[in-house]
């Protein structure tokens, strides 16, 4: 049940270039599927949260356009190697009318909760705000009200350009939506955290022992 104004933008690279700094964590041939699995789990807490609307996922890959869309995602096509901020930029220009509320975070979040991305959205009010990563340099979250310019600047030391660029730094218990998934040591720690059930499920299938814990 959705009572929010913010529209969530997602952009999702081919599965098959997807994630190469986590090669490695499971076999190559199911490298994929793990990068799916992630961007599953993501899509459905985005899409549990209140304080969502709408979530569009910019992406050009057919089999991530056909799985989120089955859990209610819009698909916006990307154009080809049009690069990561882009593709952000894209996105929430095809969100339709000036007074909504514009949030933007990876698909690579699955211990993501939806109180927790609920909680930040609420603290993001007004102006440009972001959540850095859990190690301060990245960013996660990049939330921005109506009228103001999206401005994405994810990338290396992303956190000081979104700072530079004036956007609000958000602090707040959300280990969750701060943990994203770049190398193999960032996928044991969102275990710990509770991975979502994709994800678990894609680990297990592979025969790797994990214990799956369902987060509060
Ligand atoms: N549509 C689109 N999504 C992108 C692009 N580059 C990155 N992303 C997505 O943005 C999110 C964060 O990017 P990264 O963590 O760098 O993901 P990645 O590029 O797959 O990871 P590495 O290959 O390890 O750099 C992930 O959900 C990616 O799928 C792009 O050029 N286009
Ligand atoms: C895209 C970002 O980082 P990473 O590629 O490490 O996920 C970012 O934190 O802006």
């Amino acid at each position: 049940m959705t009572t929010g104004d913010w529209v969530a933008v997602m952009p999702v690279k081919r599965l098959g270039a997807a994630k190469s700094r986590l090669r490695g964590a499971v076999p190559a041939a199911r490298h994929g599927d793990l990068a799916l699995a992630m961007v599953r789990d993501t899509a459905t807490a985005v899409l549990a949260t209140p304080a969502v609307a709408e979530l569009l996922v910019v992406t050009d890959d057919p089999v991530t356009a056909e799985a989120v869309a089955a859990l209610g995602a819009r698909v916006v096509p990307d154009r080809p190697a049009a690069g990561l901020n882009e593709a952000m930029r894209y996105g929430a220009d095809q969100i339709a009318g000036p007074a909504t509320h514009r949030a933007v975070l990876a698909g690579d979040l699955p211990a993501l909760r939806p109180h927790q991305l609920d909680a930040a959205l609420a603290a993001a009010r007004p102006g440009r705000a972001f959540v850095a990563d859990a190690a301060g340099s990245g960013t996660v979250l990049l939330a921005v009200a109506p009228g103001e310019p999206l401005d994405p600047r994810f990338g290396l030391g992303s956190a000081a350009a979104h700072a530079a660029s004036g956007a609000r730094p958000l602090e707040g218990d959300w280990p969750g939506l701060r943990q994203d998934v770049d190398t193999p040591a960032d996928l044991r720690t969102v275990l710990g955290l509770g991975a979502g059930g994709h994800t678990c499920a894609l680990l297990r299938d592979v025969g790797l022992k994990v214990a799956c814990v369902s987060a509060a």
